[in-house]
C-alpha cells in the first residue's frame, strides 16, 4: 500500500535529493553518519555536536577514547578498507578528520596516513555508497613560513612546505576535492581550520604549559606584533556542520576548500599570554631576533635528523613552530560566509575563558 498514514510522515520527515537524476529519499529520522577521527580533540567535539542535532553517530578511530549513546565505536586503522568498511554501513556522510599529531616527525607515518589512507577513506566511502566526504584540512596548506596577511582559499598551495605534515596535509586535501563528482552522486568539501583551542586540546594548551614549567616562556620571538588566527574548537564544528549540511549537486561549495576561523585575528603572543596567565604564568617579555631563533631551529631539527640512528631528541622549537610563532598567519573567511552563511559561533574571549577553565590541573602549582 503505497499510501504514507500521518505517523509514516512525521517518523520518517521524508524528503527528496536529486542524485545522477535519480530521485533519492533521505529519511530524516535516520540521520546516521559517520567520523573518522572521532575519538581526537576535534572528532568528538564534532560528535558530541551531531549528536545534539539529532545525528546517530559511527566513529571509526585506531583508539576509543569515550563512550556515549548514540555511538558506534569501530576501532582500527584507517588504511585498513576492510576495517573501515563496517563503519561506513548506512551512512550517507563521512567526516574525515583523522590524522597523526603535527609534532610527530614521522615522514612514513604521515605518508601512509594522510596519503595513502585517504585514498583508501574516499574508496571505500565510494564502495560503501557514502553521498557526502567533509574533509578536515588545514589552512596550513598555503603556509611556507612567510607572513600571510588575510589569506584567500585561492592562494596556491604551498610549493616548499615547511613540515611532513603540511606537505601531505595539501596531498590529502587534493585527493578528496578532486574525488568530487557530481554525476556519480559523491560529493566533497574541505574545511580549513587554523590554530584549534578549546577545551581536552592535546596540543596547544598542553605545549603551552610544558614549556612555560620548562622556564622557556620567557622569550617573545620577533616584536610580537604578528597577527595569526586562532579557532575555537565549537566554531569549527560549526563550519564542518554547515558544509555538510549545504553540500547538494547544486550548491557552490561542491569541490571546494573553506577557511573556518574565528575571524578575529589576534597577535600570537597575546594570546598565548592571556592563556598563560589566566593558568597563573608569567606572560613572556624579552625579545629575540626572528631570524635567530629560526636558524637555530634549522640546526637543532638538523642534528635530530643526522643523530636519529644514534639518539632520539624532539626539540621544542621546530622550524614550524617558530615560523607560526613569529610570523602574520591568519586567513579570510569570506568565501564560508557567503558560500554557507558561516559567523563563528563563540568569541575568541570567551572560546579562551572557557579553555582556560577547563585546565584546572595545569594551572601554576597544581
Ligand atoms: N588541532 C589543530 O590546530 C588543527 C587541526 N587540523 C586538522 O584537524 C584534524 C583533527 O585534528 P585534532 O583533533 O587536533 O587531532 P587529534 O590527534 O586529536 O585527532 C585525530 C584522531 O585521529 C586518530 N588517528 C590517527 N591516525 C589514525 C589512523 N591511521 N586510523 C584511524 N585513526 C587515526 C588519532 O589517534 P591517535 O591520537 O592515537 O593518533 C586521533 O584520535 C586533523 O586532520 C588535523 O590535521 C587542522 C588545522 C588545525
Ligand atoms: C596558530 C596555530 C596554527 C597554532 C597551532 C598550535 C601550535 C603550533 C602552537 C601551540 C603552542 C605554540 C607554542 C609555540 C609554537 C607554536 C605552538 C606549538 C612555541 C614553541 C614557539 C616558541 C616559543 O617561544 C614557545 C612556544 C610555546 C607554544
Amino acid at each position: 500500500n503505497s499510501v504514507l498514514t500521518l505517523q509514516d510522515a512525521v517518523v520518517l520527515l521524508v524528503y527528496t535529493e536529486y542524485f545522477d537524476n535519480r530521485p533519492l529519499l533521505v529519511a530524516q529520522s535516520n540521520k546516521r553518519c559517520a567520523v573518522i577521527g572521532g575519538s581526537g580533540f576535534l572528532g568528538r567535539h564534532l560528535v558530541e555536536k551531531l549528536l545534539d542535532r539529532g545525528y546517530s553517530v559511527s566513529v571509526f578511530d585506531i583508539r576509543q577514547s569515550y563512550e556515549l549513546p548514540g555511538v558506534t565505536f569501530h576501532q582500527g586503522d584507517l588504511c585498513d578498507k576492510q576495517a573501515l568498511l563496517p563503519a561506513l554501513k548506512d551512512v550517507s556522510l563521512v567526516f574525515h578528520c583523522a590524522s597523526p599529531a603535527p609534532g610527530s616527525d614521522n615522514r612514513a607515518l604521515f605518508e601512509s596516513v594522510n596519503i595513502q589512507g585517504t585514498r583508501i577513506v574516499i574508496q571505500a566511502c565510494i564502495e560503501a555508497g557514502v553521498q557526502k566526504l567533509v574533509l578536515t584540512s588545514s589552512a596550513s596548506v598555503v603556509f611556507e613560513g612567510t607572513d600571510i596577511k588575510n589569506g584567500r582559499e585561492d592562494l596556491p598551495y604551498a610549493k616548499k612546505p615547511i613540515d611532513y605534515y603540511t606537505q601531505t596535509k595539501i596531498e590529502q586535501e587534493k585527493l578528496v576535492l578532486e574525488a568530487c563528482d557530481k554525476e556519480k552522486g559523491f560529493l566533497t568539501v574541505a574545511i580549513r581550520p587554523h590554530g584549534i583551542f578549546g577545551p581536552r586540546d592535546p596540543q596547544l594548551v598542553p605545549i603551552l604549559v610544558d614549556t612555560a614549567r620548562r622556564g622557556k616562556m620567557k622569550f617573545i620571538i620577533g616584536d610580537g606584533t604578528n597577527l595569526v588566527d586562532f579557532t575555537f574548537v565549537e566554531n569549527v564544528v560549526h563550519g564542518h556542520i554547515l558544509a555538510a549540511e549545504r553540500l547538494r549537486p547544486d550548491s557552490p561549495i561542491c569541490g571546494k576548500p573553506y577557511h573556518i576561523t574565528n575571524d578575529e585575528p589576534v597577535r600570537f603572543w597575546d594570546f598565548m599570554s592571556e592563556v598563560l596567565v589566566g593558568l597563573g604564568y608569567a606572560a613572556p617579555r624579552y625579545h629575540l631576533p626572528y631570524a635567530l631563533v629560526y636558524g637555530l631551529a634549522l640546526l637543532l631539527w638538523l642534528l635530530a635528523l643526522i643523530l636519529r640512528p644514534l639518539v632520539s631528541f624532539k626539540p621544542t622549537f621546530t622550524p614550524m613552530r617558530v615560523a607560526l610563532a613569529g610570523t602574520h598567519h591568519y586567513y579570510s573567511c569570506e568565501r564560508a560566509k557567503q558560500d554557507m552563511g558561516y559567523k563563528p559561533v563563540v568569541s575568541l574571549k570567551e572560546g579562551i575563558a572557557r579553555t582556560v577553565q577547563s585546565y584546572p590541573h595545569l594551572k601554576q602549582g597544581a
